[in-house]
């Protein structure tokens, strides 16, 4: 899976995180997923601990998106095969699929055929019955890859609000509060088009805490937030959005516009969210190998957030403390943490958060022994770059100066390239965030 991986090994340690970062996103692939988490005996189709009985339903539609869309895509096909009448996914990694049609979109910012798209979809969700089984593929990216401007808005009033969002510091759930109070699908919107049918979602998470109506903006989730909350969070970053928008907004505080769906909607009444896939995902498998290669593991968190650098100096701390006094935990250990970290913008140079978290660890490990550390994005594609992220150790860095230097300009690819230390993958069909893994030997075994 990691690209030209001889040249990034080179001891045992550099070797294990590589081992446990390709682990923890093969085990977070949708395929497997999916795999593990949905089966048919017969009629009988298990997700997760409900079943529902394909023998009372009349057609089985499959509808959803998002970047893992594909491999979901086809992977639910590998389950469900015939037994799928028909389906639209869309996605900006296509995959080969036989009954579902596979159709584009595009990411971060919204685009004319991720429109049509998902207008495709919106009619065949439009179509479905009370004698239907719709099955909703969700995964990160949604948002913006199936965009459905809702009436008045315009695509490039959607785009404009979406890139300024992207760049004002604000959180995903409330970039995601703005674009489902603009958009006739997001916010329970596609709950609400395949009612009465019964709705079955399958959902990889990439928001820390999965939280349902934040995942590609919770097309078949409950909405708890408002128009009111959604015109707050513009006016909260300063934008002073596209007229349309404005004009919605102030027209659905008015009332004049229905309100997304809450948890007591009756349009709930038959839907079921499972999430299938998520950070924690990538790191139980992350544990099991190192258990199984004689390794004490540490999960640390699934939601390690804030600015790369600095959550890296907090990494290395502890791994320091376990080499050096077993605490928390005996070395050999592996730690691993998942979450999103960012990066604010200061310098105009190529990385991303995971590059400049690895580099920050390595300038904090210069010239230290038995401790190397991985930090990816398992979508694949770290901030603005074509790397997942890095791979260091203690000799990673022999010029701090050059190195800090790159950190100031936001251009730690450049130099983390030249040193082999960049993890490159292309995109890898899922995304549950970023994954870190640090490996600790332990000191007696340099001696
Ligand atoms: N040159 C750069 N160096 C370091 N970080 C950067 C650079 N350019 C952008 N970033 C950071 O990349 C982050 C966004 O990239 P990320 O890979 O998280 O993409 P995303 O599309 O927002 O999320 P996801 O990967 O979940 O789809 C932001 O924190 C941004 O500040
Ligand atoms: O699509 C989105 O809204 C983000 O990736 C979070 O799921």
């Amino acid at each position: 899976m990691i690209h030209e991986r001889e040249a990034l090994g080179g001891s045992p340690a550099r070797e294990l995180a590589l081992d446990c970062i390709e682990a923890g996103i093969e085990a977070a692939d949708p395929e497997r997923a999916i795999a593990e988490s949905v089966s048919l005996d017969g009629d009988r189709l298990t997700v997760g601990e409900r079943s529902y009985d394909l023998g009372a339903y009349e057609e089985v539609v499959v509808l959803g998106g998002g970047n893992a869309g594909g491999r979901m895509a086809s992977a639910i096909e590998g389950v469900l095969g015939d037994r799928i009448d028909r389906g639209v996914v869309v996605t900006d990694a296509p995959e080969e699929t036989e009954k579902i049609e596979v159709l584009p979109g595009d990411h971060p910012v919204p685009s004319e055929r991720g429109v049509d798209s998902t207008r495709r979809m919106l009619d065949l969700a439009n179509e479905t019955r009370e004698e239907t089984l719709a099955i909703v593929l969700i995964s990160g990216g949604g948002s913006a890859l199936m965009p459905a401007p809702a009436e008045g808005i315009s695509l490039s009033d959607l785009q404009e609000v979406t890139e300024a969002l992207l760049a004002s510091g604000a959180e995903i759930d409330e970039i995601n509060a703005v674009r489902k109070h603009c958009s006739a699908f997001k916010g329970g919107g596609l709950a609400r088009r395949a009612a009465p049918s019964t709705v079955v979602s399958l959902i990889v998470s990439d928001v820390i805490g999965n939280d349902l109506s934040t995942i590609a903006s919770g097309p078949t989730a409950p909405d708890a937030r408002t128009f009111e909350e959604a015109r707050e969070i513009l006016s909260r970053y300063g934008i002073d959005p596209p007229e349309a928008i404005a004009e919605r907004l102030e027209r659905g505080v008015n009332g004049e516009i229905e309100e997304t769906p809450d948890a007591g909607d009756p349009v709930f009444d038959r839907v079921d969210n499972h999430v299938i896939a998520d950070g924690f995902t990538a790191l139980e498998a992350v544990r099991d190998l190192a258990d199984e290669r004689g390794y004490e593991p540490l999960i640390l968190s699934t939601s390690v957030r804030g600015e790369a650098r600095e959550a890296a100096k907090t990494h290395v701390a502890v791994a320091e403390e376990v080499r050096r006094t077993g605490h928390p935990i005996e070395p050999p250990a592996v730690i691993c943490s998942g979450g999103e970290t960012t990066v604010t913008i200061r310098g105009d140079g190529t990385g991303g958060p995971n590059q400049e978290f690895a580099l920050s660890a390595a300038i904090e490990l210069r010239g230290s022994e038995g401790i190397a550390l991985a930090s990816v994005d398992t979508d694949g594609i770290d901030g603005a770059s074509d790397a997942a992220g890095a791979v260091v150790d203690g000799e990673s860095v022999s010029d701090r100066e050059t190195a800090r230097a790159a950190l100031a300009e936001n251009d730690v690819y450049p130099y983390l390239e030249e040193r082999d230390s960049l993890i490159e993958t292309g995109a890898t069909g899922t995304n549950v965030n970023d994954l870190r893994v640090l490996v600790i030997t332990s000191p007696e075994a340099n001696r």
